[in-house]
């Protein structure tokens, strides 16, 4: 019997515990705030950045959305991060990503303050990440909403072989990083890896993160294995689909995650929870 993972239900979940704490921090007199940033018109972030806003809205936070010109210069989006930096109504800045050419997007992580780094994306909260540090920052969420997927379905890495396809600082490192922590043993394989699919069957925990539609199929996943489907491509058709085929990949897999209803909606659900959480870090000294 294979489980489809539920990531609508357990971001509902997640979702209903951030109101809460947001509620209670609003009776000692703090309230959550959130900026994104998004420079141009590409469709899809447009999309997210609503959804972002919505829900932090509905979550009771303050939400500030600053649509940019896809011109902007690389001096003025820094001028903007900057206002946010000390702006003490802001606990998360967030600059959607992709951003256009002419923006040097490292530089632009490294404007952020650490401690407002809404995305984890800042390398002094990588390194933490990496070093498995002590203490409280952010991590990146989808990978964090990844593991309270893995958490609420009763997945516990420890000891089990992890094979994270995809190298991004958004997902595959930070999954990596994550897995490790957790005790998992991981392997990142990427684009040059050999023998992808052979080195895909080895794991029980298998996360893919590469924006290629239905690269992994049935045939490519050892059985009983958990799989994490990050992918959000589009097929011929045009629709909505994931990087791992699922139809074949459910009949093999213990546990699957479809695409669209698995991991993204963890995404905006734990941008959320971090928000909130900077915000008890800050104001709360927590
Ligand atoms: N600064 C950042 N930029 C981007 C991030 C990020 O974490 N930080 N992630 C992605 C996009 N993203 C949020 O920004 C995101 C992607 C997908 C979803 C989601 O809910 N997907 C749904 C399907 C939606 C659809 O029908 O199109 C699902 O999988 O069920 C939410 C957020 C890139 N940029």
């Amino acid at each position: 019997m294979t489980t489809i993972i539920d990531g609508k239900a357990v971001a509902k979940k997640v979702n209903e515990a951030t109101a809460t704490v947001v509620a209670e921090l609003k009776q000692q007199g703090v309230q959550p705030g959130i900026a994104v940033i998004i420079v141009g018109e590409d469709p899809a972030s447009q999309i997210y950045v609503r959804n972002k806003n919505r829900k932090a809205t509905k979550l009771g936070l303050h939400s500030v959305v600053r649509q940019l010109p896809a011109t902007t210069t690389q001096a003025e989006l820094l001028s903007i991060i900057d206002d946010y930096n000390s702006d003490d109504s802001i606990h998360g800045i967030l600059v959607q990503s992709p951003l256009p050419k002419q923006i040097n997007e490292p530089l632009i992580t490294l404007a952020i303050d650490p401690k407002k780094d809404v995305d984890g994306f800042h390398p002094t909260n990588v390194g933490k990440l990496l070093t498995n540090f002590p203490g409280k920052y952010p991590v990146a969420n989808t990978p964090r909403g990844i593991m309270t997927l893995l958490a609420e379905y009763g997945v516990d890495p420890a000891g089990k072989q992890a094979v994270v396809i995809g190298r991004s600082t958004i997902v595959g490192k930070p999954m990596a990083a994550l897995l490790t922590n957790a005790n998992a043993t991981v392997t990142i394989a990427h684009s040059r890896t050999q023998d992808l699919k052979a080195l895909a069957r080895t794991a029980d925990i298998l996360v893919v993160a590469t924006g290629i539609a239905h690269l992994i199929t049935g045939a490519d996943i050892k059985p009983g294995a958990t799989v994490i489907d990050v992918g959000m491509d589009r097929d011929e058709n045009g629709k909505l689909v994931g990087d791992v085929d699922f139809d074949s990949a459910q009949d093999v897999a213990g546990l699957i995650t479809p695409v669209p209803g698995g991991v993204g909606p963890m995404t905006i659900a734990t941008l959320m929870q971090t928000t909130v959480e900077l915000a008890k870090w800050s104001d709360l000294g927590e």
